[in-house]
């Protein structure tokens, strides 16, 4: 597998084992959140069902001070009014948005039951509280009261069963805020069992009249309660931080508020019960309702602390999410540049020099474009340009051995007196003559060239002269002589010249030609003498009867012999004597 395969293949792995890891600890934080989003609407569900509560509860203290208020009264029978219609708004409100919840909810139709019993008993209060309301104090009897005030208590009890329902799930769902929730609801069931022992104490104090027997022990069964929830309340605030020191503030003053001043002074009343009180029902409920409303703002900064929590765990865990997903991209992009870097640093560089080679070893022996710039690759090409320099010094050395070569060749195919092509050239054209005949081609002819009284020239002026008149002699020849054709030194003062395509007439008049070049001019010794030097000429060419190399010579040197026996200068055809003829 190529580098570059394997380098991506080894980021995907790389990349899908920790896409792995972070999806697992992704989906393990997305189930928190989705955990900490249902906390937060439980909460919100649960903290909307106590307010409701709330709201019925508070309801009855303006609801109580009207009750004991004359229309007479004037402008403080008015604002009683007004606090009892923003009361009944404030749980109108509450209960509506309880409705709503309810209704949306699976488990619904069972709420909306208990929702609808706390609305009829409300409504069949609040009409009682207003028909008694608009009659003079006198001529509201204790019982009719006392009804309207159970029919606002009962509204609120028949909340009871919404509120532990909702408390149950919140505490299943958000067990990290149980404790919390646990003294929201304490501090709820302490506001309306302090509110449901000023109802029964209304009726009596507003008559004035001794609190019944039955209704000493509903309130001595409440103020039970209450010191039962007291102690269920833990010490601690929970965290130091901004809620626990309001926290802390607030239930200091609601310790001093509630359980101090709103309890003795139940205490009190009842103790005294009879005509003796010394309030009636409006200052009682004025004193207490303040104390009742330090409870709720408790609650409120309880729950509200939960729902921070909550927020807060939501928060971080789409924050944790955010990180992880930035991680993981800012991984994949990280691998991008490691593979990215790859490609550029090493493997273009790879593939760059791997074609430089091959290039080289194909006799390119330009340097090509490169990349990279690393050490490693540096050495690559290094190695390169070694290798480069080895093959030019290699190639400059076979040139010369071929130079060479074809030096020696041309050396031992030339005559050394007169540069012309001597007899081993012509044999390698013809064979070994010894050997078995080779067979010639028809358009081949053959002129024998032989200086004549060469031995007296010698003799008369010298081997040097001699050696003056041979080169004379093969420069005239080969000056006549060109391709296809070529001229020998067959030998001493003997000269060939082989011939391609011609006739026996046309051969004959290029030999006749020669001939005459020998002849026409004399040949000048410098200093010595000058002198006319003729030679007699053989011809042959391949015909019927001449179909070898060996044919073709002897054919010409018996038409050389015979030139000669004619008287020389002159020029002899041979197989064709008609053709035979002396030189003029
Ligand atoms: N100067 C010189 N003489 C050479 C060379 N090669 C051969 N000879 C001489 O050439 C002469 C040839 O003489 P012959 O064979 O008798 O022929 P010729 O004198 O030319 O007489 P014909 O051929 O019958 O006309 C000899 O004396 C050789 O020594 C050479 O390279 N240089």
């Amino acid at each position: 597998m190529q580098l570059q395969a394997q380098l991506r293949v080894g980021a995907a792995l790389l990349l899908g084992v920790a896409a792995g890891i972070s999806t697992y600890v992704l989906l393990g934080y997305a189930q928190a959140y989705r955990q900490s989003i249902r906390n937060l609407r439980t909460l919100t569900s649960y903290e909307l069902v106590l307010k409701a509560g709330d709201a019925v509860s508070a309801e009855r203290a303006p609801a109580n001070i009207l009750l004991s208020l004359d229309q007479d009264a004037g402008q403080a029978y008015e604002s009683t009014r007004a606090e009892v219609a923003q009361a009944r708004h404030r749980t109108d409100l509450a209960l509506d948005q309880l409705d709503q919840l309810v209704r949306e909810q699976a488990q619904g139709s069972a709420r909306r039951t208990g929702l609808a019993q706390t609305q009829a008993w409300l409504a069949r209060g609040r009409a009682d509280i207003d028909m008694l309301a608009a009659r003079p104090p006198a001529s509201r009897s204790p019982q009719d009261l006392q009804q309207a005030i159970d029919q606002m208590v009962a509204a609120r009890v028949k909340l009871d069963p919404l509120i532990n329902d909702f408390y149950s799930k919140a505490v299943k769902d958000a067990p990290d805020q149980a404790g919390i929730m646990q003294m929201a609801r304490i501090l709820s069931d302490l506001h309306e069992y302090g509110g449901r022992i000023g109802a029964m104490l209304v009726v009596p104090l507003s008559t004035p009249q001794p609190i019944s027997p039955a209704r000493r022990l509903v309130i001595a069964t409440l103020r039970g309660h209450i010191d039962q929830l007291h102690r269920l309340m833990p010490n601690a605030s929970g965290p130091d931080d901004a809620h626990g020191d309001a926290i802390d503030n607030l239930r200091t003053r609601a310790e001093r508020d509630f359980f101090d001043h709103t309890l003795s002074l139940i205490d009190t009343l009842v103790a005294c019960s009879g005509a003796n009180y010394p309030m009636r029902a409006a200052a009682f409920t004025n004193a207490v309702t303040p104390d009742l409303m330090s409870l709720e703002s408790l609650e409120n900064l309880f729950m509200q602390r939960a729902v921070a929590e909550v927020t807060q765990v939501q928060r971080d865990d789409r924050r944790h999410m955010l990180l992880i997903g930035a991680y993981l991209l800012t991984f994949f992009f990280f691998l991008l540049a490691v593979l990215r870097a790859a490609e550029r640093l090493v493997i273009r560089p790879l593939w760059l020099a791997r074609k430089e080679i091959i290039d080289l070893a194909n006799g390119d022996l330009r340097r090509s474009q490169r990349a990279g710039s690393s050490a490693e690759v540096r050495a690559l090409h290094d190695a390169i340009d070694t290798l480069r320099r080895q093959h030019i010094h290699s190639m400059q050395l076979a040139i010369e051995r071929d130079e060479l070569s074809k030096a020696l060749r041309r050396q031992a195919h030339t005559d050394a007196l007169t540069s012309l092509l001597n007899r081993h050239a012509l044999e390698e054209i013809t064979g070994d003559l010894s050997a078995d005949p080779v067979r010639l081609s028809k358009g081949r002819g053959l002129i024998l060239i032989d200086v004549d009284y060469f031995k007296s020239i010698n003799d008369e002026h010298g081997h040097i002269v001699g050696d003056l008149v041979l080169r004379e002699v093969a420069g005239r020849i080969r000056h006549l002589v060109s391709e296809p054709h070529m001229a020998f030194r067959y030998g001493g003062e003997e000269f060939a010249v082989l011939t391609n395509g011609l006739s026996m007439d046309a051969l004959c008049q290029f030999a006749e030609a020669i001939r005459h070049a020998i002849w026409c001019d004399e040949v000048v010794v410098p200093g010595i003498s000058k002198f006319t030097v003729t030679a007699s000429f053989g011809v042959a060419k391949g015909n019927a009867d001449v179909l070898t190399w060996l044919d073709l010579l002897n054919a010409a040197d018996a038409a050389l012999y015979r030139a000669k026996a004619q008287g020389r200068n002159q020029l002899v055809a041979a197989a064709d004597p008609a053709r035979e003829r002396s030189a003029s």
